[in-house]
């Protein structure tokens, strides 16, 4: 077995990955980056950037549909095959190497292979023809492992051989059924782009659409859905499944069944930890990495888990600004300078508790950002909820003949500072960062008021909501 030493290790080179290993780099460690499938992730081949392509065309189509003037252009349908090219070009055919070539240009040194804790700092990663290295870490291992597609445990549904999110972004065909099974954001999305594909869709959701969010947003989200063709089925769980001829025959709890030609499982994410060797630490495989604000594993100084693996946040974006924390805090601790460790110190995600983005690509969108009203609530805060109907600013009116959309702001009334917000509507995505600024910031009501949306932008809708709060006077 060959056997090297470097400063740090980082398993997984996904976008957190590759962040934490080049944070680490700049601050001046030699860091090796273990991958054993594609460098870039889930994000690139199979997650963000497939589903956004195959989203997007449909999108841009309903989009000029809604605007005389432009709808008179628009007299074919869907390029399906147009759309799966596309995605194609973005997932570069599932081929790394201008990844591999961008770790190269920041100095990161690549392992492929699968790589396995066997004790304090050391590893050893095994390569696609057996080989192994043993590498051992002076400073730290970061396990930016990951997460991958839950599978529930219902009767026959495995012997269906059921997409996950990994075949529904990398599908080449288009099944003429497709039933999606969990009403979260995996499923709302695929279930929005196959619509547009012309499947016929059926969504199984336990209970409302886009859970965690606000409820308006899952209802709009429903029936935007139900406008696609989609058939939405709430308040039913899948309880057995079987396969009868071609059909994959779903049985759910409400006593109705659905046939269907493919299978999308949808139901949440398990993290790529079974296999990674913590029982050799003490910690318990298969579990998530339960870490501190400087993401660092609790109970184990030398080792950090960023990204999915921490569950604290399963998105790129968070997971990102998690590893620019973990890689200068490691350098840091590393080279013995100060720990910036309180609360929104440059070595904490602080954020993950309380300010947390996201982008449902759904039709209508859905942008959130912080607390909904009830987290609100549940935290034992005095909370105003500004409720504002965006087809009333009138940017709305510029950007579609058919605006349809909302917009809540939670408002801390003792602080009178905003602790969320939820867009739903064309292209709201692009209003949330004002609204995490607003939120990390703590900018107090009375200075949002001289933050001017200009005329006419969806954006109005801050001054909307700023006067139905009432400007506080000294
Ligand atoms: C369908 C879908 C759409 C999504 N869309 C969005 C979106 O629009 N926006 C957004 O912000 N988030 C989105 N997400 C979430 C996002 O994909 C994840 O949060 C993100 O990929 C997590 O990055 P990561 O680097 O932590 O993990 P990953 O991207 O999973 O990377 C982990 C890497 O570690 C490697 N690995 C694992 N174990 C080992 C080991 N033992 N040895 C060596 N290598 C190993 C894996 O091969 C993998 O390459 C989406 C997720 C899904 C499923
Ligand atoms: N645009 C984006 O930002 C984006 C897009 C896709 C995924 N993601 C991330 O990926 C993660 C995973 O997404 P996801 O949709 O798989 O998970 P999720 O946790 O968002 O939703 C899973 C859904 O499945 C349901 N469910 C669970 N078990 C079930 C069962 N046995 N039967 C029926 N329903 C069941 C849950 O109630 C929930 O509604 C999310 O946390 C999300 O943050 C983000």
């Amino acid at each position: 077995m060959q056997t090297r030493e470097t400063d740090v290790i980082v398993i997984g080179a996904g976008a957190v990955g590759e962040n934490v290993a080049d944070r680490t780099v700049q601050g001046g460690l030699e860091t090796v980056i273990v991958e054993a499938e594609l460098v870039g992730g889930e994000c690139s081949y199979w997650a963000c950037m497939p589903s956004k392509a195959l989203l997007r065309s449909a999108a841009v189509l309903r989009e000029a549909r809604a605007v005389d003037g432009a709808k008179q252009a628009v007299t074919g349908e869907l390029d399906v095959a147009g759309v799966l090219r596309r995605r194609d070009a973005m997932t570069h055919d599932w081929n790394d190497s201008s990844q591999v070539e961008w770790l190269n240009g920041a100095g990161i040194d690549l392992v492929r292979g699968h790589a396995r804790i066997t004790g304090e700092r050391e590893l050893v990663v095994t390569a696609e023809d057996g080989a192994e290295t043993r590498i051992t870490a002076r400073h730290a291992i970061v396990a930016a492992t990951g997460s991958a597609a839950l599978l529930p445990d219902v009767p026959g549904l495995l012997d269906l051989k059921p997409w996950t999110s990994r075949e529904a972004t990398s599908a080449h065909e288009v099944p003429a059924r497709l039933a999606v099974i969990g009403g979260g954001v995996v499923g709302v999305e695929m279930a929005t782009a196959y619509a547009g594909f012309g499947s016929d869709v059926t969504v199984i959701a336990r209970s409302g659409l886009l859970g965690g969010l606000e409820s308006f947003a899952g209802e709009a989200v429903a029936e935007g859905l139900r406008e696609l063709g989609v058939t939405v089925k709430t308040g039913a769980d899948l309880v057995a499944a079987r396969r009868e001829g071609d059909d994959a025959v779903l049985e759910l709890s409400d006593g109705t069944t659905i046939h269907a030609d493919t299978v999308l499982v949808a139901t949440g994410r398990v993290p790529h930890t079974g296999d990674l060797g913590l029982e050799t630490i003490g910690l318990e495989p298969g579990a998530w990495l339960d870490v501190d604000d400087t993401l660092r594993v609790r109970g184990v100084d030398w080792l950090y888990g960023v990204g999915d693996v921490n569950h604290r946040a399963l998105l790129t974006h968070q997971g990102k600004y998690q590893a620019r924390a973990a890689g200068d805090v490691i350098v840091a601790r590393a080279k013995g300078t100060t720990v910036d460790d309180a609360p929104w110190g440059a070595h904490v995600a602080t954020a993950d508790h309380s300010a947390v983005p996201q982008v449902v690509f759904s039709h209508p969108e859905v942008a959130s950002v912080g607390l909904t009203e009830k987290q609100a609530r549940n935290a034992g805060l005095e909370v105003r909820v500004l409720d504002y109907d965006l087809s009333w600013v009138a940017g709305a009116s510029t950007v579609s003949d058919d605006y349809r959309g909302q917009a809540r702001a939670i408002v801390d009334a003792e602080r009178e500072v905003i602790v969320g917000a939820t867009f739903v509507g064309p292209a709201v995505g692009e209003l949330l960062q004002a609204a995490t600024i607003a939120i990390v910031g703590e900018v107090p009501i009375s200075r949002l008021w001289h933050a001017v949306p200009p005329y006419p932008t969806v954006s109005e809708v801050w001054l909307r909501w700023l006067e139905s709060f009432g400007r506080p006077t000294p």
